[in-house]
């Protein structure tokens, strides 16, 4: 029988630990983690994700505060924004929403948070800590800890002898889940738009993970008997057998077909998508022990 992987449960069993820990470190230090998040433009599906990535830090009992910019701020104004964040000491956590509008820098942003406070892990610091296996002392993006912590359940901490395939090479998403697969002991591949024979590779991958952005594009003969397969993209599409004008979210696997093939699959929704609102929380509860020099907890 194929595994359907649960990711509302397990990322509400991670949100009850971090909320456990805030409650802790309240009690210890009269400190709350805070979290800040900064949202640049209209975008909704940016918007969507924001006010439930506010709700999430609330019910975890950390002071939330969400910046909202129009459209057309600049780069200073941004980048002042930061700066504040970063000198705040009721803030542990800053997380600008990406995509930012073209008009921006994105890197210079990311770049400017403090290293302690990048609760996304995409400062160069945390992204070279993970590469150098010193995770433990950085904060990793909360997207692939996510969908690690699924792998994990599924085939254990230690993945020896495992060959695993990433399609997808992003900062925010196919590099870092790479190293903790390779931090796991598999042997991984990392695909991308230039590679060749993409199912080739995919049918070789005991554990593969799809962070593409292109929907239902892995099918059913790309997937090894037995494998564990993540889907990590959100894809809006048409729907009009809910009527006219709908839509509905699919990931980057075609599902109901890899699932007869696979061992175990994550749905989307309800696979990566909450597991990357926990970690978000998780990071922030780490960065908040750590800035009051006590020992973090781990998830
Ligand atoms: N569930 C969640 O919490 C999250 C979901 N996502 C979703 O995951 C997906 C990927 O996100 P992200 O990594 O940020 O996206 P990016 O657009 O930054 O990266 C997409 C990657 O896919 C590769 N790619 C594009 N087309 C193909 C193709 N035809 N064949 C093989 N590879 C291809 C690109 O290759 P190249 O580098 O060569 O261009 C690139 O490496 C999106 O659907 C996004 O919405 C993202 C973050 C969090
Ligand atoms: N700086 C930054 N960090 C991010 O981590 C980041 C970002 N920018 N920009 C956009 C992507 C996307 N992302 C998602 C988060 C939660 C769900 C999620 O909760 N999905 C639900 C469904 C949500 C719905 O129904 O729309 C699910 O899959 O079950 C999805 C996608 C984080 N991202």
């Amino acid at each position: 029988m194929t595994t359907v992987i649960d990711g509302k449960k397990t990322a509400a069993s991670v949100v009850e630990a971090v909320t456990v820990a805030a409650a802790a470190l309240e009690r210890d230090t009269g400190r709350r983690p805070g979290l800040a998040v900064v949202i640049v433009g209209n975008d909704p599906a940016s918007h969507a994700y924001v006010s439930s990535k506010s709700r999430m830090a609330k019910q975890c009992g950390f002071k939330s505060v969400q910046h909202t910019l129009a459209e057309e701020t600049s780069q200073q104004e941004l980048m002042e924004l930061v700066a504040t964040l970063n000198a705040d000491p009721e803030i542990d956590g800053v997380l600008v929403q990406l995509p930012l509008p073209k008009h921006l820098n994105s890197e210079a942003v990311i770049q400017s948070i403090l290293p302690e406070k990048d609760v996304d892990g995409l400062h160069v610091v945390n992204a070279g800590k993970l590469a150098t296996g010193d995770a433990e002392t950085g904060l990793v993006s909360c997207t692939p800890a996510g969908a690690m912590i699924l792998v994990r359940q599924i085939r254990g901490p230690d993945l020896s002898g495992l060959n695993a395939l990433v399609i997808g090479r992003s900062n925010l998403f196919g590099k870092p889940m790479a190293q903790l697969l390779l931090a796991a002991n598999a042997t991984v591949t990392i695909g991308h738009s230039k590679s060749r024979d993409l199912p080739a590779l995919a049918r070789q991958a005991d554990i593969l993970v799809a962070a593409v952005g292109r929907p239902e594009m892995v099918k059913a003969d790309w997937v090894k008997p037995g494998a564990t397969v993540i889907d990590v993209g959100i894809n809006r599409v048409a729907a009009p057998e809910k009527g006219e004008g709908k839509t509905r979210l699919v990931g980057d696997v075609a599902f109901a077909e890899c699932a007869a093939v696979a061992g175990a699959i994550s749905p989307v929704p309800g696979g990566v998508g909450p597991m990357t609102i926990a970690m978000l929380m998780a990071n922030t509860v780490i960065a908040a022990y750590r800035a009051q020099n006590k020992p973090a907890p781990k998830f």
